[in-house]
């Protein structure tokens, strides 16, 4: 992975990702979905970056189109000051399917696989590679082992493994954790927080869980629902799973809810927690 000082987040002004009033809709022959309308923010290299917002608001889709597989109706995306025309080596996604890797490969060739098919790397080197990030995933022991014999939270670590593998300049999640139970859930995250600490790569992460955001986060970028518009975008550094449960977290989970559902209680209140709620399909879920 491209890595990032520990202090180049704050001596490095340029961003890395400019997304840039960008509006994206699907088209059909009989209608046409808005799913994000002129949408705006920078990543810094070395942000952990979130779009949160509720089910449908256009967070996969903005991923798809930092990702190159959509292209944008209106705006501009722009890596490294250059315009994204389409999918390259540097953004890699992760997703939330733990079908992501081909069954009939090893744990190893799966990691491997990217970085020969793009020519990346030779064999040799691409083994050398896909077993050094298999070690920072805690799945060296595993490199020989088939998909299949891996647990859900393995086969995440393995996609995350095979995506930093390739060294990209920003690593796209799109809600990673979301299949796995709560214990696992927690886990993966504090994981990837212990190599962001290590590798110090840039991360634009997407998800629908307040907590998971604060999380995970530097920063918040918060969508408003369908057809998603930037609501607000908060400062989320400095809590981590360390700070889960502090006055301050939860201070900041009930500003979040406040900012995306002005007119409904905060969790907590009426009766609901901020997990386990029951919430209207265009309500945030509280997963964690
Ligand atoms: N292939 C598609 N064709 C038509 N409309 C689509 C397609 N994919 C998504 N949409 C619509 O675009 C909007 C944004 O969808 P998107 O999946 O980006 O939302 P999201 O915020 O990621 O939601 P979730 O949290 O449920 O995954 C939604 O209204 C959705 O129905």
């Amino acid at each position: 992975m491209r890595s990032v000082p520990a202090s180049a987040a704050a001596v490095t002004t340029a961003p890395l990702l400019q997304v840039d009033g960008v509006s994206l809709e699907y088209r059909t022959a009989r209608s046409v979905v808005r799913a994000t309308h002129r949408v705006g923010f920078d990543v810094l290299p070395g942000d952990r970056f979130v779009l949160l917002g509720p089910s449908g608001c256009g967070k996969s889709t903005l991923l798809k189109a930092v990702a190159g597989f959509l292209t944008p109706r209106d705006g501009e995306i722009r890596l490294e000051g250059k315009p994204v025309h389409g999918p390259g080596p540097d953004r890699i996604v992760v997703f939330q399917e733990f079908d992501q890797l081909p069954p009939w490969k090893t744990v190893k060739q799966n990691v491997m696989f990217p970085l020969l098919a793009s020519r990346t790397l030779g064999r040799r080197e691409a083994a050398e590679r896909a077993l050094h990030y298999l070690d920072k995933v805690g799945l060296a022991a595993f490199a020989d082992a088939y998909p299949h014999t891996l647990s859900g939270g393995m086969k995440q670590r393995v996609a995350i493994a095979r995506a930093l593998a390739m060294q990209p300049k920003i690593l796209l999640m799109d809600e990673p954790f979301a299949a796995l139970d709560a214990l696992t859930r927690r886990r993966m995250q504090e994981e990837l927080l212990a190599l962001w600490e290590e590798v110090r790569f840039t991360l634009l992460f997407v998800t629908h869980s307040i907590e998971e955001a604060v999380v995970i986060g530097n920063r918040v970028l918060l969508l408003s629902p369908h057809p998603g518009r930037v609501r607000a975008e908060l400062d989320t550094a400095g809590f981590g799973l360390a700070g889960l449960g502090s006055s301050r977290f939860q201070a900041t989970v009930q500003r979040i809810h406040h900012l995306l559902f002005p007119d409904s209680p905060p969790p907590g209140q009426g009766g609901e927690g901020a997990e386990g709620r029951t919430l209207s399909p265009t309500d945030l879920r509280f997963a964690i």
